[in-house]
């Protein structure tokens, strides 16, 4: 089990003293539905240790779910290996496996009560073991006083949590999630989302979440896996693969970004937006990314080397601009005071000098 403290803010953070067991490994997963298609997942590879949160982030048809089926036994691999705390359990049946899956629509049972739904999860307990236990669950979730009613007399996000209760009670070793917030809106989503964050590292479960929200992986994860046609392109966390993304496509998943093309020497690029600074030894022709929030707008005096502004999204808390300057669309975001007329003219200045992708 790792141990954490707690750090400023109540923040978690990993007792260096501990060092936390391998709770499972996968190993060049690969499913191909049909010979000759291009495998659905394809050669995946990833480990996590015990209270790890990781989210495996895609477009639809990447292969999330596929992994996921793989991992909790419903779907057969055609070759790699998954071990769960060192045990081969890849040809295991689910049932074998310590695992407990939330779906996207909660399966509960809709002819039990909701405390007969969580002790349903604990027959490996004794008899006069369940109330007690249940009790604790569905207080853990917030949700003591509708021990007796029935699934569709709750709302989503109290069936969403009545999922997970009977998930946990189950104790397994690694809870998977397969988009488990989205039938609830937005508000609820973002409180449910943190609730069960705090819940797992409470409890030190192991997590995989399956999403294509990107806010949702960032917001709950330790580790954010980004996927692209069966393949995982980048795993890192969330701060890193955000702002190092490993390639175009994962820079543009995660959110809005400008892609800039420049001749690099001596820790300098040279672009359209000025000569930008990057780490040394990167020589030649790259390509960077820099995201909207990395830009600054100032006005422009004359409309001479000056971008134009072609478009202006009022956000709330920000205006998101689209904005064009020799030939090139550019994409910025700035505080909600910082207002700049459509067709002004403005000069784009970079805060910060982006990460440089591979070609
Ligand atoms: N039982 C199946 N038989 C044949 N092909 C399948 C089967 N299940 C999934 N696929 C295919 O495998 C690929 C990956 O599907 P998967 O459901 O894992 O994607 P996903 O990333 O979870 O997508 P979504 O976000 O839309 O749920 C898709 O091309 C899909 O059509």
């Amino acid at each position: 089990m790792s141990q954490s403290l707690l750090g400023q803010g109540g923040v978690e953070i990993e007792d260096p003293r501990h060092s936390p067991e391998v709770q499972i490994e996968v190993n060049q997963l690969t499913k191909l539905f049909r010979q000759g298609e291009r495998a659905a997942v394809n050669g995946i590879s990833f480990t996590l240790h015990k209270g790890d949160i990781l989210a495996l982030l895609g477009p639809s048809g990447c292969g999330k779910t596929t992994t996921l089926r793989m991992i909790a036994g419903f779907e057969q691999p055609d070759s790699g290996q998954i071990l769960l705390q060192g045990q081969d359990v890849t040809r295991l049946s689910p049932q074998a496996r310590k695992i407990g899956f939330v779906f996207q629509d909660y399966a509960l049972f809709p002819h039990m009560t909701i405390a007969q739904n969580v002790a349903f999860a604990m027959r490996h307990l004794a008899k006069r073991e369940r109330p007690a236990k249940t009790r604790y669950w569905l207080e853990l979730m917030g949700l003591q006083g509708l021990e007796n009613r029935y699934p569709n007399e709750l709302s989503g996000g109290q069936q969403q949590r009545v999922a997970l209760a009977r998930t946990l009670a189950a104790e397994p070793d690694l809870v998977l999630l397969d988009e488990p917030f989205s039938n609830l809106d937005a508000s609820l989503r973002e409180t449910t989302r943190n609730e069960m964050r705090a819940l797992f590292k409470r409890s030190g479960t192991t997590v995989i979440l399956v999403t294509h929200d990107q806010a949702e992986a960032l917001t709950f994860a330790d580790q954010v896996g980004v996927m692209n046609a069966g393949r995982l392109e980048q795993l890192d966390t969330p701060q890193h693969v955000y702002q190092y993304p490993s390639n175009a496509f994962v820079a543009r998943f995660l959110g809005h970004t400008n892609l800039l093309y420049g001749d690099a020497d001596n820790g300098l690029v040279k672009t359209a937006l000025g000569d930008l600074q990057i780490e040394p030894g990167v020589v030649g022709q790259v390509r960077l990314s820099l995201r909207p929030e990395d830009l600054h707008l100032s006005p422009a005096p004359t409309c001479d080397a000056a971008a134009r502004v072609i478009s202006r999204e009022f956000r709330g808390h920000d205006y998101f601009y689209t904005l064009e300057q020799d030939g090139v669309q550019y994409c910025v975001i700035a505080p909600s005071h910082h207002c700049f007329d459509v067709g002004s003219w403005v000069n784009i200045n970079v805060l910060r000098g982006g990460s440089v992708l591979p070609h």
